[in-house]
């Protein structure tokens, strides 16, 4: 019977659910969060706005903003325990293990079965102190505890650097945790569902999201920007550079989606905001040539794929043009992607059907009768 199932290799195309949560619009390069664009929600609101749209399906009240916004603040001491599990964990462990590590430890049973928007406030107020605890240790610097009076994103950049971030810097950040927040049945956001499936915990299903996150093909590519701009280093080596990577057969970390066949609106967006963050700085004058060329020998060497600049791109530019090193660009994407995870966990568990592809066996049968 098994021989008449189609395969459909990396799900491609295929929808296995609908969601009220956001619309990826790949050939006319739309992205909307829940009836907003959101590159408008990242140019007027802040991250607190977007993440309860994503979990209550509406815009906040002012009154309701104040009231989220001091439930969000209550949420982001880490328990002394967790700072412990963080201080026995091996220098040696990037971030994104570190993550999936502290955040499957706050799984206690306080979030058991149904997920709820409170869990889902809980965990996601924690990610950026467990983040900053982390990268100030390893730095030999004391963590910080939070900041009661910053807003979420102005009090993940004070625990990393010690200082009040400027306002410009917070916008900016702002806008692309908000363009980063939600995005569809990405690779990531369906291993939270399909955990969600079984009936498991909110925290699992996070645990389970940060480890296929963290793979270069998804949210560790924009570190890879950084690498592949630094080794190009001059726009004379631009194409030089890029066409030996391409007659090798490697990827050109940025470029491509398997959604969209025209440039990724965020980083349409991001281009923007990086412009205005670090509009003289020599990077991103080497990354908009490293773009052009880019994406011309995409064209050359990968005809009709319709290859573009994806979200990666200019994301590094925004991330390091608000002072992040590129070692947290993932795990920042991953604090961004808190929201929209765990707002699909939610979704799942309020319709929830088991998720359960097939697969064909291809192996030899044992020889004799069954
Ligand atoms: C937040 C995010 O996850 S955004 C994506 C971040 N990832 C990256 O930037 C990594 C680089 N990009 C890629 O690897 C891919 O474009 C992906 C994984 C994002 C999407 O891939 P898929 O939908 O599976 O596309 P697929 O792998 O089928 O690619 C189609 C063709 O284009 C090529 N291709 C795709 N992206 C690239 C790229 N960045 N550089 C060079 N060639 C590429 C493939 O080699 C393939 O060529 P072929 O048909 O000759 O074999
Ligand atoms: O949608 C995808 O496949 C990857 C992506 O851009 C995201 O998760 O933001």
């Amino acid at each position: 019977m098994t021989n008449h199932v189609t395969i459909h290799k990396g799900l491609e195309g295929i929808a296995v659910t609908d969601t009220q949560l956001s619309l990826v619009d790949g050939e006319k390069g739309h992205l909307v969060y829940r009836g907003h664009w959101a590159k408008e929600l990242a140019l007027k609101y802040t991250y607190e706005h977007v993440a309860f749209l994503l979990w209550h399906g509406r815009l906040p009240s002012d009154d309701e903003l104040r009231a989220f916004r001091e439930q969000m603040v209550e949420a982001r001491f880490l328990p002394a325990y967790l700072k412990a599990i963080l201080d026995q964990l091996p220098k040696n462990m990037d971030m994104m293990s570190v993550l999936r590590t502290a955040v499957s430890a706050l799984g206690d049973d306080s979030y058991g079965w149904p997920p709820t928007v409170e869990q889902a406030m809980a965990v996601t107020a924690k990610v950026p102190t467990i983040i900053a605890y982390r990268y100030r240790r390893l730095n030999g610097q004391e963590p910080l505890e939070p900041r009661r009076d910053l807003s979420h994103t102005a009090n993940y950049l004070y625990m990393l650097f010690g200082k009040e971030p400027s306002p410009a810097h917070v916008s900016a950040l702002d806008a692309y945790l908000i363009l980063t927040a939600e995005h569809g049945m990405n690779a990531s956001t369906f291993s939270a569902r399909v955990t969600t499936s079984t009936r498991s915990d909110l925290i699992s299903a996070v645990t389970s999201a940060i480890g296929t996150m963290k793979g270069p093909l998804h949210g560790g590519a924009p570190s890879e920007v950084d690498e592949t701009l630094a080794a190009i280093g001059t726009k004379e080596n631009a194409e030089p550079y890029l066409r030996s990577l391409l007659e090798r057969g490697e990827r050109i970390m940025g470029f491509g989606h398997r959604v969209y066949k025209t440039r990724d609106p965020r980083a349409e967006a991001l281009a923007v905001v990086a412009k205005r963050v670090a509009g003289d700085d020599p990077w991103l004058d080497l990354a908009v040539h490293v773009e052009e060329v880019a994406i011309k020998l995409l064209a050359e060497y990968k005809p009709g794929r319709k290859l573009y600049t994806n979200v990666e791109f200019y994301a590094a530019a925004v991330l390091r043009a608000v002072g992040l090193p590129k070692e947290l660009y993932t795990p920042t994407f991953t604090l961004s992607r808190m929201a929209g995870w765990t707002a699909h966990v939610l979704e799942q568990a309020a319709d929830n059907r088991l998720i359960r592809p097939q697969s064909v066996y291809t192996g030899p049968m044992p020889e004799g009768e069954a």
